[in-house]
């Protein structure tokens, strides 16, 4: 049995984590911490988790005690674990990071989009950034693991097959992406208020979002050079899912767009490549680790438009860390991730 750890497991990504450990066969929860909560039994929060996690309870996080861990998720801000990662790592503890802490390779950047020095520098080189689909025999050998943000994930893996080809034109992407309102966390916050997110659809952040720099290093490596792209966030009237929609000039007419997906994708099990003409909605992956994608060539033009739809906390967060687990400690990539989608 893996011991797993969780450093903040009273958000919405760390109750995803419980949920989805508790189903796992060769994971088990021995830890987790909250600062607001220490002392509450895990079901008193989240009484979804009734008859499973009754005798675990909250714990103040503590370096030591997480160390006894074989493995150590971190569903923090940014910045928590840059300060813990250090010591976990000398004491032997594999770690998964949720945050950002560890998904830009260069620490100026990171400096520029999260506002501070970063706070384990050192560490960078040996990240490896948590997109199975791109890094699988990585991750099989990481120490340190940075999951992929949630709109990351989304864009990334539906350009991904059109700009390894090198049959798109690479200075003019352009991802346009709404996200549900858990994308913000479960901290109060106004913009997550009922009579703030529902019935209304807004762009934010259109000047820049963190998740431009993230996107455009994963892309960089697909594409084999920079990239030029616009990405423009929408919270959308919805707790989960990310639907992303992308546009592409393409520069090569004939290859056929639906058969490189779906050869590229093959050996994915998350990933499903619809027939022809889909249209995935959100829905379709809800609770689920499913990316859905779907390749359309409206009137056979130039552009190309992608759809592609995750699950912000589970392929876009904790359903994407325990693929990830499951890869380092070689265990089958599915295993502990069969929920079907519930549509209502
Ligand atoms: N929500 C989403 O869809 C996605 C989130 N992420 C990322 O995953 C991480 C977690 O997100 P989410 O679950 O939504 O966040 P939440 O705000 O819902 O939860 C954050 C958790 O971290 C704990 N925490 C806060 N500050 C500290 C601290 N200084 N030291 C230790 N623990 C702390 C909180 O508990 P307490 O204050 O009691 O200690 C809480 O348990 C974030 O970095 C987020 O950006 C990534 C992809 C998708
Ligand atoms: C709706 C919403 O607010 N979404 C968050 C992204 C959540 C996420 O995946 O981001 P990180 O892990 O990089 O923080 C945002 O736009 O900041």
């Amino acid at each position: 049995m893996i011991k797993v750890g969780i450093v903040g497991g009273t958000g919405y990504t760390g109750v995803e984590l419980l949920r989805l450990l508790a189903q796992h066969e060769k994971a088990e929860v021995a830890l987790i911490t909250s600062r607001s909560e220490a002392g509450i039994g895990v079901t008193e929060l989240f009484p979804n988790l009734r008859g499973v996690y009754d005798a675990l309870s909250f714990t103040a996080p503590d370096a030591k005690l997480l160390a006894a861990c074989d493995l150590v998720f971190f569903a923090t801000p940014h910045g928590v674990a840059h300060e813990l990662a250090p010591e976990l790592l000398d004491k032997g503890c594999t770690l998964i990071d949720l945050s950002a802490d560890f998904r830009l390779q260069d620490k100026d950047e990171w400096a520029k989009w999260y506002g501070k020095a970063h706070g384990a520098p050192q560490l960078l080189d040996e990240a490896v950034y948590g997109l199975a689909e791109v890094n699988r025999e990585a991750i099989k050998n990481a120490r340190l693991i940075a999951v992929p943000g949630c709109y990351p994930t989304a864009v990334q893996l539906g350009f991904w097959p059109l700009l390894n080809a090198g049959i798109a034109d690479n200075a003019r992407l352009i991802a346009d992406c709404k996200s549900g309102v858990s994308g913000a966390g479960r901290a109060a916050n106004v913009g997550s208020l009922l009579c703030e997110a529902s019935e209304s659809l807004s762009a934010y952040a259109v000047n820049g979002h963190r998740h431009l720099p993230e996107i455009r290093q994963g892309l960089r490596l697909a594409a084999g050079g920079e990239v030029g792209l616009t990405f423009v966030p929408h919270l959308a009237p919805m707790i989960r899912g990310i639907h992303a929609t992308l546009y592409a000039e393409v520069i090569d007419h004939k290859r056929d767009l639906q058969a490189l997906y779906e050869q590229h994708y093959q050996g994915s099990p998350f990933v499903d490549v619809l027939p022809a003409g889909s249209h995935p909605a959100t829905r379709t992956v809800r609770g689920s680790n499913i990316c859905r994608i779907a390749v359309h060539r409206p009137q056979k033009g130039d552009t190309v438009v992608v759809l592609s739809v995750i699950d912000n906390l589970l392929k876009g967060a904790s359903g994407q860390a325990v693929q990830c687990m499951n890869l380092r400690f070689g265990l089958e990539e599915t295993l502990g991730l069969a929920q079907i989608p519930a549509l209502l």
